[in-house]
């Protein structure tokens, strides 16, 4: 499983949108349709090796890229069957579907497989599920290699609900942008590996999949403190905040504090008690103050939160930390960055709706804090609008207390000055990054040894 790095992501109506844009610069529809098809002709073709393709095609206008495809494989001598649901209803896919000669079989439990299938059922149309009986139908071509056209078919490509498709692909093509359901749960294993076709559509570019990891080097004239200065705040559990200190400065802080703790996780990590904490505070050469790790909800975080906020530091709240500031988020601008887990988001934005997405962006707004949605499907959203969608992340990184290492990775990057968002992409894919390299057997601690 996985995406293409730094690709925009498009919902169903900022893809029309992006259509209809296209067609007022001299694009029009039908060139877009045989862009796509052409695209999907292409991967089949390559997928196939020389096997027999038997293309699905829908009512719609995935159907009419299912029949582009078929045009262009046959003309390239591939062994091409078409089956379709019923007779085109868009008048691009009814133009589409007059361009192929050859033979329509009917979708239904006689349709023999082929090796490859192409599922060009629905796209970006789909507005309820499947059908159980056309999901039997199509759960016979379960064992076979399946290109999925734009998304599989049966799921909501915004991501909003969990419909699940009766075809999981092997690869999916998408059309001009990503879906929000190509990196979010639960459609996105669904999904298999997903390659981008751009098509010629000026995406807009506010949401994103994660951008490559590029090693940083420190500048030439670098000392400890210009490369960012973090405070940790430990409270009555910390090993959890010794682990967010530590990722602190693996992540690149060149100078630590972890206030509140007596033992330092590394000899270079000033550990200190907390009655320093204020003056801490006021130090001006703090970047970032993380609160949050291994500090249970209580008087005495909301007391150190309350502090933490009056002192204006940019700020990496974590946990019970996000419920502790909650009430004063968005009273004053100040660079912030949330971490919550599903629990702690559920928590703290109980009636927000839509997409995993559309939720963390709302948050965000909400706040007016750049917002870390973590899971298996990470989300960074920022109050403007940008969106960085993480998938498919590291699954090594399931595992008790990888969530202080971000936080620590959080710190880090928002100490170096820059924007919250950038850091906090930064640091999640610092996070996966380093997750990768260590791979199996990942315990929390491996992310902060060398
Ligand atoms: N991205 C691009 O620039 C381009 C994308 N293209 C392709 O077009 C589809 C979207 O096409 P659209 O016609 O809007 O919808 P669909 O083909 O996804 O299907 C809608 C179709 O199906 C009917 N329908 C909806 N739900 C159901 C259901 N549960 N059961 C049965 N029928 C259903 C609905 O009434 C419609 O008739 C996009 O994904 C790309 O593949 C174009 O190629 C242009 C360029
Ligand atoms: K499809």
């Amino acid at each position: 499983m996985s995406v293409p790095a730094d690709a925009p992501i498009l919902t169903s109506d900022a893809m029309r949108e992006a259509e209809a844009a296209c067609a007022v610069q001299g694009t029009s529809l039908s060139e877009l349709m045989e862009l796509a098809g052409a695209a999907v002709a292409d991967t089949a073709w390559r997928m196939a090796a020389g096997a027999p393709i038997l293309i699905l095609c829908g009512p719609g206008n995935n159907g009419g890229d299912g029949y582009v495809a078929a045009r262009l494989l046959a003309t390239r001598g591939a062994a091409v069957r078409v089956a379709a649901l019923s007779e085109p209803s868009t008048e691009l896919a009814k133009a589409a579907r007059a361009g192929w000669s050859g033979p329509v079989e009917a979708v239904d439990g006689r349709l023999a497989p082929a090796p490859l299938i192409v599922d060009a059922l629905f796209g970006v149309g789909l507005s309820r599920p499947i059908a159980d009986d056309l999901a039997a139908i199509l759960g016979h071509f379960a064992d076979r290699r399946i290109l999925a056209v734009d998304v599989p078919s049966g799921i909501d490509s915004d991501g909003a609900a969990d419909w699940m498709p009766p075809l999981r692909a092997d690869v999916t093509l998408a059309l001009g942008a990503l879906k929000p359901a190509h990196v979010l749960l639960p459609t996105a294993p669904a999904c298999g590996r997903v390659l981008l076709a751009p098509i010629g559509i000026a995406a807009n570019k506010a949401m994103r999949t994660l951008p490559r990891v590029r090693e940083t080097q420190p500048e030439a004239t670098a000392h400890k403190f210009t490369r960012g200065m973090v405070l940790v705040f430990a409270g009555p559990m910390p090993g959890a905040a010794g682990l967010t200190a530590a990722a602190a400065l693996r992540a690149g802080a060149g100078y630590v504090v972890l206030n509140g703790s007596e033992r330092a996780p590394f000899s270079a990590i000033i550990a200190e008690s907390d009655a320093k904490f204020g003056e801490r505070l006021d130090d001006p050469r703090v970047g970032a103050v993380v609160i949050g790790p291994g500090f249970p909800a209580g008087d005495e975080l909301l007391f150190d939160v309350e502090a933490a906020l009056d002192s204006g530091k940019p700020l990496v709240l974590d946990a019970a930390a996000i419920d502790a500031a909650l009430p004063r988020l968005s009273e004053t601008p100040r660079k912030t960055i949330l971490t919550p887990h599903e629990g702690e988001f559920a928590r703290a934005f109980p009636q927000l709706y839509g997409s995993k997405i559309d939720r963390a962006k709302a948050a965000a707004a909400r706040t007016q804090a750049v917002v870390v949605y973590k899971g298996a499907d990470t989300v960074i959203a920022a109050p403007d609008g940008r969106l960085v969608a993480a998938w498919p992340g590291s699954p090594w990184l399931a595992t008790a207390g990888t969530g202080d290492v971000l936080a620590g990775a959080c710190g880090a990057m928002l100490a170096r000055g820059g924007d919250a968002f950038d850091a906090a992409v930064a640091a999640v894919g610092w996070h996966i990054a380093q997750a990768a390299r260590i791979g199996p057997g990942l315990v929390a601690d491996d992310l902060i040894r060398d």
